[in-house]
């Protein structure tokens, strides 16, 4: 059982991804530069936060090329749990496994804060360990992380029950039907705006994201 943080020019919250599941979890991980295509020995992978390639053209645009992404998308089709944070939902929505875009914030500026999110509902792989509609404070931090589909994609999330994550309250970022956060179809893959691996460490103060990786934690000692 072996999890793979992929890491990108430019990616900032690998180590921190690192340090949950060996640090906290003590789950063997390996550190996958991007240009590293055999992911064979990987059970689970993370695709974590930061400016891939400087966030150029588009957050995610230019990573999504990268050799290792067509082993994660090859991993997704097996099954495989695949967690995108911030910039990883980023890559995931350009790389196609996602549905919907990450547009510029509403308002144009870069947010950095700490808002409440809405967890929809219990699902398999990712949010068992909280109950529906229970809110959780986690740490936003980007330009770009506005969820934007097109009406029918949109309803289509919706009426399968894909959004797992809401913004509460209010919108930080002007994102469709205020979502933070979607898996898609199948339920093998997530990605969310907000930042799990901040909130899981208690010496961080806030232990608020650590129930998601335990989840996926579970699924993968069954696997
Ligand atoms: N580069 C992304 C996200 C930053 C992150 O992943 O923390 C943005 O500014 O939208």
């Amino acid at each position: 059982m072996k999890v793979g943080v992929i890491v990108f020019p430019g990616s900032n919250c690998d180590r921190d991804m690192q340090w949950v599941f060996q640090g906290l979890l003590g789950l063997p991980t390996r550190m996958v530069w991007h240009q590293d295509s055999d992911l064979g020995d990987l059970d689970a992978i993370v695709i974590p936060g930061g400016f891939s390639y400087g966030d150029y053209l588009r957050c995610g645009a230019i990573a999504r090329f990268s050799p290792a992404m067509r082993s994660v998308i090859e991993a997704a089709e097996q099954g495989k749990p695949v967690l995108g944070v911030c910039n990883g939902f980023q890559i995931l929505t350009e790389a196609g496994l996602l549905p919907g875009a990450l547009i510029r914030n509403q308002n144009l500026h870069f947010v950095c804060d700490r808002v409440p999110v809405k967890v929809e509902r219990s699902a398999r792989l990712w949010t068992e360990g909280y109950a529906a509609g229970q809110v959780l404070n986690l740490p936003i931090a980007h330009g770009e992380g506005r969820y934007y589909a097109d009406p029918d994609t949109l309803k289509q999330i919706e009426d399968k029950g894909q959004v797992l994550f809401r913004y509460e309250g209010s919108n930080p970022n002007g994102s469709w039907n205020q979502i933070a956060g979607i898996c898609n179809d199948r339920g093998n893959v997530l990605g969310m705006m907000p930042h799990p691996e901040r909130a899981a460490d208690a010496a961080l103060g806030n232990t608020d994201g650590l129930a998601l990786f335990q989840a996926m934690t579970a699924a993968l000692v069954s696997v």
